[in-house]
């Protein structure tokens, strides 16, 4: 499998607000990148706080890209995935429409009662880890149902364990031109955090986009891992 992680952050390193309220920091050239790289996905993943702040759709926005993909036998969109270890995904999300397969990745502690109504909800619910979802295990699953080319669009929580179980290979950063601020605001990369052999990237390529710059990396994993 082949994982790029896509994200937009403002000059000081924020995917959002301190009250995680989402902001528009791409600009109508780069969510048209965003869109042409969902159309070559196989899936699309986001952790349950992104459901919970933005309550993404996750689909295609250009109706080309769409024929584009049924015209070679793919899906009019990618799949949906969410990363929700004890399923808190809102039964009314509109990830769970029936514009595209969705799944929702939980752990093994999630209630039957839950899967069952997140089933019934429209979800094909995975089951990867005991207590917090394992996202190693979580990618196999995918793997297995065909995903080869998955794409993260975030947020900083997911972004981090990803990085920390060395699962990413690429890196699109878009950089806005706008400064958010706040301790508490997420960031890129949240979680712990690492304090030694940290993540190496490859700088690969450097777009000027809308008023903003687009930094294109290739992950070149931990020091103990080259
Ligand atoms: N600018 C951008 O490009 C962009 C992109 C995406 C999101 N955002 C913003 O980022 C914010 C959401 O980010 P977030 O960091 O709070 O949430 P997130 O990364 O989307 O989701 C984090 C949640 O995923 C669940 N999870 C399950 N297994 C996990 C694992 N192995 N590692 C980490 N998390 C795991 C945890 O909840 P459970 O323990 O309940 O499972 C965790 O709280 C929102 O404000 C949104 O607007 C911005
Ligand atoms: N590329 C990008 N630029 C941004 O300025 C921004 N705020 C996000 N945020 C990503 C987050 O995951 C959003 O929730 C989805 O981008 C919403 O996706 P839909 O339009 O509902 O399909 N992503």
């Amino acid at each position: 499998m082949h994982v790029v992680v896509n994200a937009a952050a403002s000059a000081d390193g924020k995917l959002s607000t301190r009250r995680r309220e989402q902001v528009e920091i791409s600009g109508s050239d780069d969510f048209a990148r965003v869109d042409r790289l969902r159309a070559t996905s196989d899936a699309v993943l986001v952790g349950v706080g992104t459901v919970l702040a933005d309550d993404p759709h996750l689909t295609l926005d250009d109706p080309s890209r769409r024929q584009e993909r049924e015209a070679r036998g793919d899906p009019r969109n990618p799949a949906r995935v969410v990363v929700d270890s004890s399923g808190r995904t809102p039964l009314d999300a509109r990830i769970l429409d029936d514009e595209a397969t969705t799944y929702v990745v939980v752990a093994d502690e999630t209630t039957a009662t839950r899967k069952a109504a997140l089933e019934d909800a429209g979800a094909e619910v995975l089951v990867a880890g005991d207590e917090q979802v394992s996202l190693p295990e979580a990618l196999a699953k995918l793997d297995e149902r065909g995903v080869d080319d998955l794409m993260v669009e975030g947020g900083g929580e997911i972004i981090y364990s990803l990085f920390a179980a060395g699962l990413v290979d690429e890196l699109s950063l878009y950089v806005g031109s706008l400064v958010i601020g706040g301790r508490d605001a997420p960031t890129v990369a949240d979680g712990p955090g690492f304090v030694e052999s940290f993540p190496r990237l490859s700088l690969r390529e450097v777009t000027h986009i809308d008023d903003g710059v687009l930094l294109q990396y290739d992950v070149m994993g931990r020091p103990e891992e080259q």
